[in-house]
């Protein structure tokens, strides 16, 4: 399988252009980082990948398919973010969230080192490496074909960060998940990536 934006361009409202003519790819099983200036597009990109925004021009396509908008739990394209207190609704109690996408498998929740009884508790009530877990399992549900991490790992601590990466790298070769790695730290890409891109590597005119 083959996610794919070709000659995507986009940029928000009347304000400039953000990303111009940018054409992309990653294939099942592989792990790929995403570098890049500050402010230059890469979230912005992550978002159209999913199916959260739309490009003025260009097109995403799964399989040579087009993508559909994200808004079901069950989107093939899943999104982490930097901030989970931010991606969950704080009226719900972490286990409805994790639920949110279908019944979370138990030996997954063992993965990613995540304790039954935080599922009872308020996002409030766990902390922020807690919580980013709760969001990096709803996240692989079954029928995730393609996991984008914007700088998943970014404000957790060395520990916590390494864990989270082996239980989401050993489920990528488990299912032949494709991974795209956005982040500013070189040396995390090195290490969990096969092949590294730079956003202004993919666009003609940036
Ligand atoms: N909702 C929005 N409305 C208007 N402009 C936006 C919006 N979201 C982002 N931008 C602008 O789009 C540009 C690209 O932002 P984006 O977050 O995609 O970049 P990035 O490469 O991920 O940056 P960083 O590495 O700092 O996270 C920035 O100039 C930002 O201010």
């Amino acid at each position: 399988m083959r996610l794919e934006a070709e000659k995507i361009s986009f940029r928000y409202g009347r304000e400039p252009w953000i990303l111009g003519d940018v054409s992309f790819s990653i294939s099942s099983g592989e792990i790929v980082g995403l570098s890049g200036a500050s402010g230059g597009g890469k979230t912005t990109l992550a978002r159209i990948l999913a199916g959260y925004e739309q490009p003025a021009q260009g097109s995403v396509r799964l399989d040579g398919r087009p993508l559909q908008e994200s808004g079901d739990g069950a989107h093939p394209v899943q999104l982490v973010f930097q901030h989970p207190e931010q991606a969950v609704n704080p009226l719900w109690k972490s286990g409805d969230t994790l639920r949110e996408g279908g019944d979370p498998d138990s030996e997954l929740l063992r993965q990613l080192g995540i304790e039954p009884d935080w599922l009872t508790r308020w996002p409030s009530e766990l902390s922020g490496g807690e919580l980013q877990r709760i969001c990096v399992a709803r996240a692989l549900l079954p029928s995730t074909q393609f996991l984008i991490a914007d700088e998943m790992t970014t404000m957790l601590d060395a520990i916590t960060q390494a864990q989270i990466w082996q239980a989401v790298l050993h489920i990528a070769e488990q299912r032949q998940m494709g991974v795209l790695v956005i982040s500013h730290d070189p040396h995390l890409l090195k290490r969990l990536c096969s092949r590294i891109v730079r956003l202004d590597e993919l666009q003609p005119c940036p």
